[in-house]
């Protein structure tokens, strides 16, 4: 399973797409994310509604943070596993990271603000939130899309309403070294889906099914959208929910947040009866997300090479 470089993930333009206003585009982009989260459960989006200046000021914002002392960052916390800080891991020892519950929400975001900066950081605050806010726009479009294609548009409403919105933010080392290293051990994730967006420092890998490993080339123009295994289960099957994985190398700090919706604590995941059929048997049994996750972070949830199919599997 060597890093083929030819490979490249499917690139899908969002520009002039909106939620609510129609717009001739609309079916043509479906069709190519519907294709892209069959085939790779995983696109990059070129999607313009984030101004480049927003995006610039989100690195600033994560260097501020990430430089804090650790004695700061660890104050970050939540009761739901990986949410809070983490890092100084010794498997994968150049990682560190953080989240921001409900990061579209302007008292949430102020609130883990001041308990890193007491004294308050109005522009951090300020940066995470619109970040978020906007992008949240590209995860509705996704959704929609998603569930439009799979017939299932019913069902939007109640699908949006059982998530909310955490933002992880990731600060990698460089390994200062020619050779690559480990940055981010392979998982799939465990959400409904991921938009990435990175500083200039290439790292993301995202496994094809038939086990290629396509490197994603950073750009300051477009973001990674990615299924997560709840949105695999969701779909009964139909969506990917992709296995992937930071490799870094070389003299610089990769930087990285991930917009992740993800169902909440107490909602239960389970696949429309429209998606199952005799051709399409029930792949997984209704789930409580928060408690999966649980499960996930046991010594033996780790150890699964597929935590859903152990945890839920039909
Ligand atoms: O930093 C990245 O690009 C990927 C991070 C990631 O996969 C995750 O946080 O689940
Ligand atoms: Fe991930």
């Amino acid at each position: 399973m060597g890093s083929e470089d030819t490979l490249k993930l499917p690139v899908i333009d969002f520009t002039d797409l909106k939620l609510e206003a129609k717009n001739p585009n609309w079916e043509t982009v479906k069709s190519q994310v519907h294709k892209a989260l069959v085939e790779y459960g995983c696109f990059e989006a070129i999607f313009d509604t984030v101004p480049l200046d927003l995006r610039k000021a989100l690195f600033g914002s994560l260097q501020e943070l990430f430089d804090l002392p650790l004695q700061t960052k660890i104050l970050n916390m939540s009761k739901k596993p990986y949410h809070g800080y983490v890092g100084q891991y010794p498997m994968i020892p150049l990682f560190e990271s953080m989240g921001i519950d409900d990061a579209v929400v302007h008292e949430k975001v102020e609130s883990m603000t001041n308990i890193m900066w007491p004294n308050g950081n109005p522009s951090f605050s300020k940066t995470i939130q619109s970040f978020s806010g906007q992008l949240s726009e590209l995860d509705q479009i996704v959704r929609k899309m998603i569930l439009e294609s799979m017939g299932v548009e019913k069902y939007l409403e109640e699908h949006m309403n059982s998530t909310n919105y955490l933002l992880r933010v990731m600060k990698y080392k460089a390994p200062q070294t020619t050779d690559t290293k480990l940055g981010l051990s392979t998982h799939s994730d465990k959400n409904i889906v991921t938009i990435l967006y990175q500083n200039g420092v290439e790292g993301l890998e995202v496994l094809t099914k038939d086990g290629k490993w396509i490197s994603y080339n950073p750009s300051p123009h477009t973001f990674v959208v990615m299924i997560g295994d709840s949105l695999h289960a969701w779909s009964n099957g139909r969506l990917h929910s992709p296995f992937h994985r930071v490799m870094m190398s070389g003299n610089e700090a990769r930087y990285s947040a991930g917009l992740f919706s993800i169902p909440k604590g107490g909602s239960i995941i389970k696949a429309p009866e429209e998606l199952v059929d005799e051709e399409h048997p029930l792949l997984f049994k209704p789930f409580d997300h928060v408690e999966f996750l649980k499960y996930y972070y046991t010594e033996q949830g780790q150890r699964d090479q597929s935590a859903l199919h152990t945890y839920c599997g039909v």
